[in-house]
């Protein structure tokens, strides 16, 4: 018999909505929708990003997807199993590292925390945060407290804090959006090299055309709020490492460009 259940690291969304209720003095008030019949299907390990222009609903979508925004209608589902809190299989990783990192903590106990806390041995929790520290270029600073870091080495603590407790599913709202140009760079390459070598699906939210394609399989773009949507979904068929440079990158880029600035005028792309 054909087996038609999704990876359990598949994200399916269907007629998702977020509305809040606008009461007012006096009246019953009116409904207003963040965003609106959401349709997506995320496989699992693909890179998925989410482009949008400021304000249109990204961090809701993700912040749903996390589980720590609820739902007003439609299905939103990890697996076959509906989400209505956070869990363990999905991770968040924030724009600002500071608020998630522990400043009394180490750079090796910040990454070791959420291992401490499942009580796993020792040894087994060095080896672990061995491994990250060293993927995300932090190998000598482990004895460094937040405060003795600069932003962007913060921001890899955070990235080995989440990649230590082995999510299948990263969801990372704007992670590089505080960092200087050449940070950044150099996160996208490694966030790239990370998603190729764990396969965990990663949907990648951001407001940056070339980031986007810098790192996604698959880009959606979002209209603007309100009653926000999924406006169109851009295959990027070309292997990685990418290279910004490439003919066949900037072309695509000047494509999404005037969609994106279609959508900023209001206007419908065709
Ligand atoms: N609880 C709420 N009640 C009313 N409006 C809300 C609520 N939460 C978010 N919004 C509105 O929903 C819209 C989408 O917000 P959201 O933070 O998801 O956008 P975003 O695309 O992530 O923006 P940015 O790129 O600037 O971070 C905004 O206009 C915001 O003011």
């Amino acid at each position: 018999m054909l087996n038609t259940s999704p990876s359990p690291n598949t994200i399916t969304i269907e007629r998702l909505n977020k509305s809040y209720s606008d009461v007012k003095p006096g009246s019953s008030g009116s409904l207003h929708y963040i965003i609106k019949d959401i349709d997506l299907v995320v496989k699992g390990g693909e890179f998925f990003v989410l482009l949008g222009p400021s304000g249109c609903g990204k961090s809701t979508l993700l912040n749903m997807i996390a589980g720590f925004v609820s739902k007003t209608g439609g299905s939103l589902r990890v697996g076959n199993d509906e989400v209505d809190k956070p869990g363990k299989e999905r991770a968040v990783v924030f724009q600002q590292a500071d608020s998630s990192l522990f400043p009394w903590l180490t750079v090796r106990q910040n990454v070791e925390f959420g291992l401490k806390m499942k009580k796993m041995p020792k040894d087994q929790r060095q080896e672990i945060s061995d491994r990250y520290i060293r993927l995300v270029g932090l190998f000598g600073h482990e004895s460094k407290f937040p405060r003795e870091l600069s932003g962007g080495m913060k921001q890899r603590v955070q990235l080995a804090r989440v990649l230590a407790n082995d999510p299948a599913i990263l969801l990372m709202d704007e992670p590089f959006g505080a960092l200087d140009a050449m940070t950044r760079r150099i996160m996208q390459k490694e966030l790239s090299q990370i998603w190729r070598e764990t396969g965990k699906t990663v949907i990648f939210v951001t407001h940056d055309i070339q980031e986007a394609l810098l790192l996604g399989q698959r880009i959606a773009v979002m209209s603007t709020g309100p009653n926000a949507r999924i406006s169109s979904i851009y295959q990027v068929p070309i292997g990685y490492p990418r290279d910004p440079a490439s003919p066949s990158l900037n072309e695509l880029q000047r494509h999404i460009q005037s969609h994106f600035d279609a959508e900023l005028e209001g206007g419908m792309y065709p």
